[in-house]
């Protein structure tokens, strides 16, 4: 379903952190991926979210390759990717309720009208409570932030759903009910799932497959060789 072929990317120019990567997730599959601290993991999960675009490589949703990123990426695309960060106040826009927050990728997507219906199911699905839809972030917890923040990514129904470090600064209930909440979603639509950590005893017991930044790197590039994104903005 997801392939990256020798992707690279940075935030500078010269200095790329993630170099010539390469994965795959299957449909329905669920990958760890396990990495040391500043590798690159978050980058590499902004890149599969189309939300950072490489510097070079090629990333396939479907066997196509995808030649747009952040608001450039086509609606039908963006909606197919979800993703969840692991610090859900630099995630959460402090303006919104947690109604608004929820229905945020809905109303951006012209899909105003599955608002109503599909936030009651989300709410339930991640173990909100409605009560707290009409408070802002810095009136909820973390833990009910990041239960927020997991619903509006399942909202538009995402093929893919990255999962970096989401329960990283959470109490083990609250991971354990997050992960749960994915699984559901998961075994209802046979999403796929990226997840990214440090845990690996949490991301085995989560993931069909756990693999480590460290095999992902200088794989051959498959037939066809890498891409330079740039050309195809
Ligand atoms: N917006 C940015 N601008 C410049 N450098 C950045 C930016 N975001 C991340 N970096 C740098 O890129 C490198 C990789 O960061 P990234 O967040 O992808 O790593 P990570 O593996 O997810 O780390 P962690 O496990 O600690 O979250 C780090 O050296 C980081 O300082």
């Amino acid at each position: 379903m997801l392939e990256l072929r020798s992707v690279t990317a940075g935030h500078e120019r010269h200095a790329p952190v993630v170099r010539d990567v390469s994965l795959t997730v299957a449909a329905g599959e669920a990958v760890g991926l396990l990495g040391p601290s500043g590798c690159g993991k978050s980058t590499l999960a902004r890149v599969v979210a189309l939300l950072h675009r490489p510097v070079s490589g090629t990333l396939l949703l479907d066997g196509e390759p995808v030649r747009r990123w952040r608001h450039r990426a086509p609606r039908a695309l963006r909606t197919s990717f979800g993703v969840v960060f692991q610090q859900p106040r630099l995630a959460a826009d402090p303006r919104l309720t947690l109604a608004d927050l929820i229905a945020e990728p809905l109303r951006a997507t012209g899909r105003g009208a599955e608002v109503p219906a599909r936030t009651a199911e989300l709410v339930e699905a991640v173990g909100l409570t409605p009560d707290l839809l009409v408070r802002r972030p810095h009136e909820v917890s973390d833990g009910q932030l990041q239960r927020a923040c997991l619903a509006r990514a399942l909202a538009p129904r995402p093929r893919l759903l990255v999962c970096d470090e989401m329960t990283a600064m959470l109490d083990a209930s609250t991971t354990a009910a997050l992960v749960a909440a994915v699984e559901r979603y998961r075994r209802g639509t046979g999403a796929a799932l990226l997840a990214v950590g440090h845990d690996r005893t949490l991301l085995e017991r989560w993931c069909d497959r756990t693999v480590h930044w460290d095999e992902l790197r200088g794989s051959p590039a498959p037939e066809g060789g890498t891409e330079r994104a740039a050309a195809c903005r």
